[in-house]
């Protein structure tokens, strides 16, 4: 829909690809594990040897229902080496999921806080979305208060190879907590706590929500549709701009995902066209008419590396495999080399 010059849509670029204006990582060229360094292959090897239940003890802290770690014993190595390099290199993966397609996706209608499941298509997306980052660790899942974003999490997750459980925090009161409470350790230690936040929700839409988007350009003309839809600073009528909706998304990002991903827990966000363009124009540094260009395309996953306080972007896979379109980084590769050890 947009018509600016730089139009950005996640599906079309290429991990290693970047468009110098937009602000984009350079130089995040793919790696798979057959490319590994031997030092890094040695290292492997000697992680091979460890004695398997040390390897697999888990480290699973349920501190309260609103702040929940676990850490991944693939992330967690007993290996001193790896330990050292890990807190050294500090790094963690933070992967971005627009839900799949949804009933009203489908219809062509503004949907903003409306909520309305997916489609069958959308199921199929946010499946292939899970089979594309399978390899990649996840330890903690927020989505908004939507069913599309949840269904898309929960969906994806039914393809990862770490076959950890996702299990969503009912905190919304004590009873709800109490009532979901885990009295298994070990169960505790083999789920992944879903956080659900309405600050993560897709923009509201205001007097368009249910409106077809068609219909509505035929009545009020192109622009002005494309003004309520892309604008950044421009509200639909009684809806949230984007820059409203990025206020309470990259604010709820800041002081609650940011410090997971600094203690190095690894993160997938399943959200909305505009939070996550919001979220991704503060982490892509984008100005507020780069961001008027950034399309993202449902069900495609993103995947970005937080290091050093700074996001990385290192793929978005419009390739068919994943590892073709990710640039894993050493620790990803590591992790991944431990899945295929554990599973083959
Ligand atoms: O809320 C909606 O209608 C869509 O999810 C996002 O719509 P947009 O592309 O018009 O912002």
């Amino acid at each position: 829909m947009a018509t600016a010059a730089c139009h950005r849509t996640f599906a079309t670029i290429q991990p290693n690809q970047c468009c110098n204006s937009s602000g984009y990582q350079k130089g995040s060229g793919n790696i798979s594990v057959k490319l590994v360094p031997k030092a890094f292959k040695a290292e492997v090897s000697s992680l091979r040897r460890g004695s398997c239940s040390s390897r697999w003890k888990l480290n699973v802290i349920y501190a309260s229902s609103s702040q929940t770690s676990v850490a991944d014993p693939v992330l967690s190595p007993t290996s001193h080496t790896t330990s050292d390099s890990r807190k050294k290199s500090n790094e963690a993966a933070l992967i971005l999921i627009r839900h799949g397609e949804s009933l009203w996706n489908e219809k062509n209608l503004f949907t903003g806080c409306v909520d309305v499941p997916l489609t069958k298509k959308g199921v199929e997306e946010a499946i292939e979305a899970g089979r594309k980052i399978s390899n990649i660790p996840v330890d903690l899942i927020y989505t908004s208060a939507l069913i599309r974003a949840q269904m898309t999490a929960m969906l994806a997750m039914t393809q990862h190879r770490r076959k950890k459980v996702p299990i969503v925090l009912h905190d919304e009161n004590e009873q709800a907590r109490v009532w979901s409470e885990i009295f298994s350790e070990e169960t505790k230690k083999q789920s992944i706590p879903v956080i659900r936040a309405w600050q993560l929700n897709e923009r509201m839409y205001g007097e368009l929500q249910g409106l077809n988007k068609q219909e509505t350009a035929d009545r009020y003309g192109k622009e002005q549709v494309h003004e309520w839809r892309r604008s950044y600073d421009i509200p639909p009528p009684n809806g949230e701009s984007l820059e409203m909706c990025a206020e309470r998304a990259v604010a709820y990002f800041t002081k609650h995902i940011e410090p997971q991903l600094q203690s190095g827990k690894n993160v997938m966000i399943a959200a909305h066209g505009n939070s996550l363009r919001s979220i991704i124009m503060y982490l892509d540094k984008l100005t507020s008419q780069e961001v008027i260009s950034l399309e993202l395309s449902t069900g495609i996953p993103m995947l970005y590396i937080f290091k050093e306080g700074k996001f990385m972007r290192r793929g978005s896979p419009a390739g068919p495999s994943e590892a073709g379109v990710y640039a894993y980084t050493r620790n990803l590769a590591l992790y991944r080399q431990k899945l295929d050890d554990m599973l083959n």
